[in-house]
């Protein structure tokens, strides 16, 4: 082939591609199907012109350069370089950010390089940079939250996937005290919350990674009034089961004002109790130190028992069925019920988000469930799923349950 014929069929190429994001970028604006689909269509189509345009070889180093980004981020992070320049867009050299933050200026110009050519930097002149909105991002109190825990804690783990499958001849071995995460960290035996809760100083910002909000979750998806009108005035509304800060009990408390006055507990590991009790009570939700792996629920009879991103913490067996028959020993029968909100992993089409939620998850050997999963995880306990409650394009639902 010539150069000549490689130009034309890498034009053709570009050309289709082009085309096709034209016609994805109208669906995605005309909106003609779910919001969801028309974006991750869009988001399909511009990847493949970027990759047309680089070409195989040099797009599968795509994933070198996204590894040593979130190092580089990381660091600039860690070292307040992102609070250093100024936010806005104005641009600040790299003398100027080395006085301010002590890293020496060579090195940031070295990681500067990981973080400007695709952002979500902007290289603004020799050694100069400036925000964008991209790289204000990461100030933000979600991202600012899990990004530093994911990367000193997670990703590490995500990296020695393969080498424990390895080691277990590919078979599943995970489990919550022997994965990935206990590999690469040196600590067998232990799950990642003993892990991370023996040392106090983790204990901070591990619950500010729990608090963030990057699901985008909407409260509102559950009819928490209608299901709570009609019960006991004494009888505890709702138990938020490993709710760690307390915000989701805050937002229901926000969407219902009806409610006011009736019991809401929060419940958690002591370190995670201890952090965040003041804060409950000021707010009128009762703090409660609970281990739902080792004691039965203690509060009978709740009208609902509520767990947001617990679930997927935990495999079937042993922790998931345990936590289920320790909740439903505690349940009335008729009104009781169990919410399960997280990650609905949908059968087919599952997106890049569901991946790295599922494999950050399967390195501590947790999982992300189908709504078949979580059918058959409360039936082994017990427990019978009444409807999942979800909304087009969000990413988690509620699954209801009974006691059967
Ligand atoms: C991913 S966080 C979810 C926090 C909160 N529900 C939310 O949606 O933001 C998981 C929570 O499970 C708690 N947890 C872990 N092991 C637990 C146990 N054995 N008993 C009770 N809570 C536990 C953790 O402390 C943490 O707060």
């Amino acid at each position: 082939m010539t150069v000549t014929d490689k130009t034309d069929a890498q034009r053709l190429a570009v050309q289709e591609d082009v085309d096709a994001i034209v016609v994805a970028a109208q669906r995605f604006l005309d909106g003609d199907i779910a919001g969801d689909e028309t974006k991750l269509d869009l988001q399909r189509k511009a990847s493949s012109l970027i990759q047309t345009v680089r070409g195989p070889v040099p797009s599968a180093l795509s994933s070198f350069e996204e590894i040593v980004k979130v190092g580089a981020l990381r660091a600039l992070l860690a070292a307040g370089v992102f609070h250093a320049i100024p936010k806005g867009g104005a641009p600040m050299t790299a003398s100027e950010i080395a006085s301010r933050t002590g890293m020496d200026k060579s090195i940031l110009i070295r990681l500067m390089r990981a973080v400007t050519p695709l952002g979500p930097f902007r290289e603004t002149g020799e050694e100069e940079y400036a925000h964008t909105p991209y790289s204000e991002a990461y100030l933000t109190a979600d991202i600012a939250g899990c990004f530093p825990v994911m990367s000193d804690f997670i990703f590490g783990p995500v990296l020695q996937i393969c080498d424990f499958l390895r080691h277990h001849d590919w078979k599943d071995a995970i489990t919550t005290r022997n994965n990935p995460f206990t590999l690469a960290h040196n600590c067998p035996g232990e799950t990642m919350f003993e892990y991370l809760y023996k040392n106090p100083k983790h204990v901070a910002p591990v619950t500010r990674a729990e608090a963030a909000d990057v699901e985008q979750m909407a409260m509102d998806l559950y009819p928490w009034e209608d299901r709570l009108r009609g019960a006991a005035e004494d009888r505890v509304a709702i138990v938020d089961i490993a709710g760690s800060h307390g915000n989701a009990t805050r937002q229901i408390m926000k969407i219902v004002p009806a409610l006011k006055g009736r019991r809401f507990i929060v419940q958690d590991l002591e370190p995670v109790i201890q952090e965040h009790s003041q804060a409950l009570r000021a707010d009128g939700i009762e703090p409660q130190v609970y281990d739902f792996l080792k004691q039965a629920q203690p509060i009978r009879g709740a009208s609902i028992y509520y767990f947001r991103r617990v679930f997927h913490d935990w495999p079937d067996v042993p922790e998931a069925k345990t936590i289920l028959e320790n909740t439903a020993a505690a349940m009335n029968r008729d009104q009781s019920r169990i919410l399960i909100h997280d990650i609905i992993i949908p059968e087919t089409g599952a997106t890049m988000t569901h991946a790295w939620q599922d494999l950050s998850l399967m390195a501590i050997g947790g999982i992300e469930r189908t709504e078949k999963n979580f059918a058959s995880l409360l039936d082994s306990a017990g427990l019978v799923l009444v409807q999942v409650w979800r909304k087009p394009g969000d990413i988690m639902g509620i699954v209801e349950a009974r006691l059967k």
